[in-house]
């Protein structure tokens, strides 16, 4: 697997940097059997005032792209995330799945929008689907940046089967031990893999937190990137999540009906 944490600078145009990316993931994609890219890196998560300009329909630039990194690699690609517009003209965060002949198997659009000093959550509407699909790295499921702070979506996506989940992100460096904390307390939680793949260097003033890194089911940081451009390769073997909760069988163990439990609150009764 390569993790593509690549940069968006504001002076870069959007073909421009599908094209730049395209190079880079043409020169070191094969030989991996996926690729991972941030979220909205050929948008731009920052530049908000570009999102209708650059708001594409599943079937846009970011994905041509990405079709031809598949077919001429044979690497499955996931593009991190697009600013998606559908039939009626809504915008969407929405990450996108290649397989390695470059069909896209899965979508998935962002549900916790981003309003905490960001536009996003404005301009975008959340999406309301999960969706979990075979990929090299064994059932995969897509979740983005803000996402990973809802245990709740997490508890969902892993009773539905996942092995992996990719996070691309646009995490800024203000906040990167958090990041780094959240990266590992879900795969801890869910013993499955987490595949984070975070933006890099400045946009609009705001420096993101690099630090992609893929976390192994017993929460070991296999590896992870530092702060600039890198691309980075990581082996992972999926037959690791069905060892690991077999040996520590914390997923078996898990009451699903938590909401169904009574609020009482336990106290002795009075004489
Ligand atoms: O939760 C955070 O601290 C960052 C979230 C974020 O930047 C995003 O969802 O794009």
């Amino acid at each position: 697997m390569l993790l593509a944490q690549v940069v968006s600078p504001d002076d870069e145009s959007q073909p421009d940097r599908i094209a730049r990316v395209e190079q880079l993931l043409l020169r070191e994609a094969p030989g991996a059997d996926l690729v991972v890219l941030p979220e909205l890196w050929s948008a731009g998560y920052f530049s908000f005032d570009a999102y209708a300009d650059r708001a594409e329909p599943i079937d846009g630039p970011t994905v041509a792209m990405g079709r031809r990194v598949a077919r001429a690699t044979g690497a499955a690609v996931h593009l991190g995330s697009i600013v998606e517009r559908d039939g009626s003209g809504r915008l969407f965060n929405t990450a996108v799945l290649l397989d390695r002949d470059g069909r896209v198997t899965q979508t998935y659009r962002k549900i916790h929008v981003f309003g905490y000093r960001s536009l996003e959550a404005e301009l975008l509407t959340p999406g309301d689907r999960l969706s979990v699909t075979g990929s090299p790295v064994g059932a995969l499921a897509s979740t983005t940046c803000y996402d990973l702070r809802f245990p709740g979506l997490w508890q969902q996506i892993s009773s539905r089967g996942a092995e992996s989940v990719v996070v691309p992100a646009a995490w800024p460096a203000a906040r990167r031990e958090h990041w780094q904390l959240l990266t590992r307390a879900r795969a801890v939680e869910h013993q499955l893999f987490v595949i984070a793949v975070n933006a890099c260097g400045t946009q609009r003033g705001v420096e993101l937190g690099g630090s992609s890194r893929v976390v192994d089911p017993s929460g070991l940081v296999l590896a992870e990137c530092g702060a600039d451009e890198q691309l980075l390769a990581v082996d992972i073997d999926p037959a690791r999540v069905a060892e690991v909760r077999s040996e520590f069988p914390v997923i078996a163990d898990r009451l699903v009906d938590y909401a169904g439990l009574s609020a009482d609150a336990g106290a002795e009764p009075e004489a």
